[in-house]
Formats: C-alpha cells, sequence, structure tokens
C-alpha cells in the first residue's frame, strides 16, 4: 500500500456525528455525547474494547438502532448536509450512506449474485445500470466473479466479507460504515480487505467509516482516528500521531518500549485505570 495522503483540513465533511447520546431498552445509557467527523473521501477509524459503543455508533448513524431497541436521545447525524437522524435506514441508504454489519450476514442460502443483487433494491435507475455496476464489483472483486453461483453460506469468510463489501457497493454509496472486517479473519486476508477499502477509497471516492478492534491495521489504513472508551471518545488524532503515542501503542498495540513511564503522572495513571477497566 502506499502510504495514503490525509484527506486534508479542507475536505468538507461527509457526515457529522454531533454530541450523540445513546439509550438502550430506555435504561442503558451506551453512548455519552459521542462526536465525529468524517471528511468526504477520507477514511476514518472508530476504535476500541469489546462494548465501548463502536457498533452502537454506526447504528446509530445508519439508523438501525431502533430494531435494537435503542435511541438516540441527544444530539444529531449530519450526512452531505442533512440533518438524517430521523430518518428510516432505507432513506439513507438511498442518500448515499450504508453499513455493512459485523459478521458479514449474507444471506447464506442465496448465490453470491443474488447477494449482490439485493444491494440494488433502492435504486431505481433500471437493470442495465445494476449489471453494469455488478460488472465493476466482479472486477473489484475477481474472487465474487469466480464463486458467483455458490451458495455464499459456503464462501471463506474473507469471500464473505467481499461479498457483504460488494452488496453495499450495489447501492452506489458515497460512504461506507464499516463494522469490524476483520473479525475471525486471518492476517493475510485481513490485509486483502484493507487494501480493497484502500482502493475503494482511492478509485471511487468512497469514505469509508470503520470501526475495529485490530488497531494495528485501522491505523494503518485510515487517516484519522477515535478511540472510543465506554461511550465516551477519550482520545482522537491524525494516525499517523496515534501509532507514535506511547498510550495508544501500549493498549492497543502492544508495543510501547516501557521505559520512562511514571505511573505518578496522574494523567497517564488515570487513563491507564480506565482502558484496564
Ligand atoms: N441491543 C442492545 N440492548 C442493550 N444493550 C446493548 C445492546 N447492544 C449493545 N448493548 C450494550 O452496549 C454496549 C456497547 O456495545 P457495542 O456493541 O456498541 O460495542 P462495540 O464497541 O461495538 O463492541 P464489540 O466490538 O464487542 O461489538 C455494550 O455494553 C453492550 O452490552
Amino acid at each position: 500500500m502506499t502510504p495514503q495522503a490525509p484527506a486534508g483540513d479542507a475536505a468538507p465533511a461527509i457526515l457529522s456525528v454531533n454530541n450523540i447520546e445513546v439509550i438502550y431498552d430506555h435504561v442503558a445509557l451506551v453512548l455519552r455525547g459521542v462526536s465525529l467527523t468524517v471528511p468526504e473521501g477520507g477514511i476514518v477509524a472508530l476504535l476500541g474494547a469489546n462494548g465501548a459503543g463502536k457498533t452502537t455508533t454506526l447504528r446509530a448513524v445508519s439508523n438501525l438502532l431502533r430494531s435494537e431497541r435503542g435511541d438516540v436521545t441527544k444530539g444529531s447525524v449530519v450526512f452531505a448536509g442533512e440533518r438524517v437522524d430521523r430518518l428510516t435506514a432505507n432513506d439513507l441508504v438511498r442518500r448515499g450512506c450504508i453499513q455493512v454489519l459485523e459478521g458479514r450476514r449474507c444471506f447464506g442460502h442465496l448465490s453470491v449474485e443474488e447477494n449482490l443483487l439485493t444491494g440494488a433494491y433502492t435504486r431505481r435507475d433500471g437493470a442495465a445500470a445494476v449489471r453494469q455496476n455488478l460488472e465493476d464489483i466482479y472486477e473489484t472483486f475477481p474472487r465474487l466473479r469466480e464463486r458467483r453461483k455458490a451458495q455464499a453460506g459456503y464462501l471463506s469468510g474473507g469471500e464473505q466479507q467481499m461479498c457483504a463489501i460488494g452488496r453495499a457497493l450495489m447501492s452506489k454509496p458515497r460512504m461506507i460504515l464499516l463494522d469490524e472486517p476483520s473479525m475471525g479473519l486471518a492476517p493475510q486476508v485481513v490485509e486483502e480487505i484493507f487494501e480493497i477499502v484502500h482502493a475503494l477509497n482511492q478509485h471511487r471516492g468512497v469514505s469509508f467509516l470503520l470501526a475495529e478492534q485490530n488497531t494495528n491495521m485501522a491505523l494503518k489504513y485510515a487517516t484519522y482516528g477515535y478511540i472510543l472508551e465506554s461511550g465516551r471518545i477519550v482520545m482522537d488524532g491524525p494516525t499517523a500521531d496515534m501509532r507514535n503515542n506511547e498510550d495508544v501503542r501500549e493498549f492497543y498495540l502492544g508495543t510501547a518500549s516501557g521505559e520512562g513511564r511514571n505511573f505518578r503522572n496522574v494523567k497517564t495513571y488515570k487513563r491507564r485505570k480506565r482502558w484496564l477497566n
């Protein structure tokens, strides 16, 4: 991969999440004032441990919370200049923002091609355009072309992830919310998936908000990162800075030198305590 040029501070925001609060079942406060921005044409990583609130943040943006009995009780979400937090998920897909759910969720009994075609359900531009789009997707994922008649349930994890991303691409998105693409995949397959994300971003201008526990990969491919902890953003910055940050290296990358650490340093100690809890 060639290191990606930052999307740039000057790039306008395609997505702004403004101070959102999310409550499940009317009682469980899970997001406590989360704000983040994705610039047009950017890849932004949302990092954090299990249960930090990454999936909830993505679902709050894509309007998929209600089926989980979750509600955005404060704040707003703006996509491409329009407030979208009261839209349905379908309306948001029509406007160009789609989520690829954690765990791929392909329809196992349908073929790869049938799965891809389900992704075009919001389109109104005719069968020829859909067919052309399918061809483009097979260009991007030659493996899916080879396996287009296979039942998705029999694909490898990496192929299923490709199928799920391909299906999202069939809606012609400007932005994809990608939830843990690396989950359960071998390291070289993870690299392959991230290379595809990078290519879609560079060559088709698709913006990405990427929720990941694989901090190493996410920091390599994203230009800007946010770290979530117990429903709050505790750190954000350009990924180049995050990779060199001692706390990130110690708690998320496991590569800190360990030298010169002083736990009487209250700020560091507090953060360490929070991350270990
Ligand atoms: N439908 C739900 N009802 C109640 N609580 C939920 C629901 N979904 C998630 N939660 C809780 O919200 C918190 C955040 O979960 P979320 O799935 O957003 O975290 P995450 O960072 O994506 O973690 P993971 O990587 O494990 O998916 C967790 O404490 C979780 O138990």
